[in-house]
This record gives structure tokens, C-alpha cells and sequence, in this order.
């Protein structure tokens, strides 16, 4: 049976044409899939523009958009491609992965390197293999790109420029798409089946520090007076944070007195913190702060603000944010 698809263009550079300030999102879906080899017999697609933006320019409230716009259709259609810029695509295709749980059919998003009418282009491929793949009997949100699908949480942009942008970090690749072929590396994960959860309250008083070397600890009294509701903390190596010199650990302790919840991950990409491993993170460890195993930063900033817009209880979102969504993370 033909597969019924739905196309949500949202813009990027994959829809975007040289004007005098640069590359800017302008083509229409139908101009993009024009594109196109059609596989007629596999599926029949309709599109439909949700927005035509960068997707330096999404905003939380964009992937409400989205998400409602699939919750919407998701009784008429057998999957879903949404065309989106590359550079915010890991957050969105995390966000996703939040915003709609369970589920029965694939949500596939996709962008490009290059716009769709330069050539050489890696947008033609990527849109073929991305309608390939929503194709398939599978649940759950996907990122296809280059010819690998990569689980929505997982995905990482690591590439500013190169074609193979995207990698699937700390868990392996879902599957690969090669013209028709798709191929899956492990056992094809079960399609079981579910009605599709939709909850969109999020809360965007969320913030994400770097710390370095010389980092001042008074940096963390911004969120404390600004109404912040969660701290994401990038610390160092497997978790760690300074406790000689600029300590760090009596802001956090303020953070946590408030009610704010303070979550740490690593600013290494692979393998994920190990807060227990070391002084420095054992200090930390003995407070209440949130774990995040082998998250990334994409996952954690869009988990945050799902959670949190649910729940400011402490516990609450300290076992939200640690309870795994989507294959988000893994315990060791
Ligand atoms: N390759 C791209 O799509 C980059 C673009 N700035 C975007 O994220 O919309």
C-alpha cells in the first residue's frame, strides 16, 4: 500500500536562494520537491509551509508550531519529513522527541549543507533519503542525513561545512539510506504501536553555561535574580566543577536553595560525565543536582525546558530529567 506523507517546510538553507545579504530561506515546498526522483509507487506526499526562517532563527515556540502541525495531521498520514535548517535541526529534532512520545509512524527531519538549487548539492540526496525513509514501519523522531538516520535525541551537528554534518552521539546509528535501500546496522527497533502523546508546555527559563578557567563564580547570580528556573552547567572532562580559587560551589548551593534546578553535563561530545569519579565531582554530587549520564547539550536544554514546564517541584524534575525519553540517555 502507498505510504500518505506529510512535508512541513520550515526553511534552512536547503530552501534557500542567494540574495544580497546571503543565503535566506525562500523556496516553497512544491519548488523543492520539484527537486525530486519520485519513487511513485512507495508513496503519495502532500507539503505544506509552516515557516520559511534560519534556523538560527527558531525559537521554542517554533517547535510548538510543529509539533501541533503533526499532532494535527497525524491521523491522515503514515509519516512525516520536515525540511529545517541545519544548525539548530539537533535541538529540534530533541524537542520533538519530548513534544510528541509514543506514537506509531516516523517524524524525519532533514536540511542541508548547500541550497537545493546550487549544484553540487547534498540537498536533492538528502530530501530523497529523508522521504525514503519516513516511508518505513517505524515510530519516533529521526534525523536522516548523508545517508545515516540518527535517533532524534542523539543527533549532534559537528560540521559546519562538510556534508556528512550530523553524528549520532553516544549511541549508534539507527540505519542507513542508500537510493530505495534502507539498511538497519542492529535488530530494526519495534514499532509498538502507540496513540501519539502530545504535550507542548514548555519553559524557556533555562540557561547554559560554559564554564572555563577563570570562570566567576557572580555569573551564576544572574539566573538566581532573573527569574530563572533551571541551570545546565558544561563543566569539564567526566564532571567536575572548580572548588580552589573561583569556587563554584556556594552559587550553587544558592541555586539549589532557591528552587532552581541545576543540572550537569560534560563539554567533552562522547562517552558523558561521571560525577562520582573525582573530588571535584563528588562535591557536587553531594548536592542535589541533576545527572545527565551521556546526554547532550541539544537533548538536556530541550528536556529542561519540557520538564519544567510541567513541573518547578525539585525532586519532580530531578526524576523527570533523569528518567530516560526517547533513548535520550543511558545508564552506565
Ligand atoms: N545548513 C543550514 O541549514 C544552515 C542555516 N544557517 C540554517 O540553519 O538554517
Amino acid at each position: 500500500m502507498k505510504k500518505k506523507l506529510l512535508l512541513l517546510a520550515t526553511g534552512g538553507t536547503i530552501a534557500s536562494l542567494q540574495g544580497d545579504m546571503g543565503l535566506a530561506p525562500s523556496m516553497e515546498p512544491d519548488e523543492l520537491l520539484s527537486f525530486v526522483d519520485k519513487i511513485p509507487p512507495l508513496y503519495q506526499l502532500d507539503s505544506k509551509l509552516l515557516m520559511n526562517i534560519d534556523s538560527t532563527n527558531m525559537q521554542p515556540e517554533s517547535w510548538i508550531i510543529i509539533a501541533e502541525a503533526i499532532r494535527d495531521h497525524y491521523a491522515q498520514y503514515d509519516g512525516f519529513v520536515i525540511t529545517h535548517g541545519t544548525d539548530t535541526m539537533a535541538y529540534t529534532s530533541a524537542a520533538l522527541s519530548y513534544l510528541l512520545q509514543k506514537g506509531s509512524k516516523p517524524i524525519v527531519l532533514t536540511g542541508s549543507q548547500v541550497p537545493m538549487s546550487f549544484e553540487p548539492t547534498d540537498a536533492k540526496r538528502n530530501l530523497q533519503d529523508a522521504i525514503r525513509f519516513a516511508c518505513e514501519e517505524i515510530n519516533g523522531v529521526f534525523v536522516v542525513f548523508d545517508g545515516r538516520v540518527i535517533q532524534g535525541t542523539r543527533a549532534v551537528k559537528v560540521k559546519t561545512k562538510s556534508y556528512d554534518a550530523f553524528e549520532s552521539i553516544n549511541h549508534p546509528y539507527i540505519g542507513y539510506v542508500d537510493g530505495t535501500q534502507v539498511t538497519y546496522p542492529f535488530e530494526k527497533p519495534i514499532n509498538d504501536n502507540q496513540p501519539l502523546v502530545c504535550d507542548t508546555s514548555l519553559c524557556t527559563n533555562v540557561l547554559v553555561v560554559k564554564i572555563y578557567p577563570g570562570f566567576h563564580p557572580d555569573i551564576l547570580d544572574y539566573p538566581l535574580h532573573h527569574h530563572y528556573k533551571g541551570v545546565i552547567i558544561e563543566s569539564f572532562g567526566s564532571g567536575g566543577i572548580p572548588i580552589l580559587g573561583r569556587n563554584l560551589l556556594p552559587k550553587i548551593e544558592k541555586l539549589l536553595d532557591a528552587g532552581i534546578a541545576v543540572v550537569i553535563t560534560t563539554q567533552c561530545l562522547e562517552e558523558g560525565e561521571d560525577l562520582h569519579l573525582y573530588e571535584v565531582g563528588r562535591k557536587i554530587v553531594e548536592k542535589s543536582i541533576i545527572h545527565t549520564r551521556n546526554m547532550n547539550t541539544e537533548a538536556i536544554v530541550a528536556k529542561l525546558m519540557w520538564v519544567l514546564g510541567k513541573t518547578h517541584q525539585p525532586a519532580e524534575v530531578k526524576k523527570m530529567m533523569e528518567t530516560p525519553i526517547a533513548y535520550d540517555r543511558a545508564e552506565r
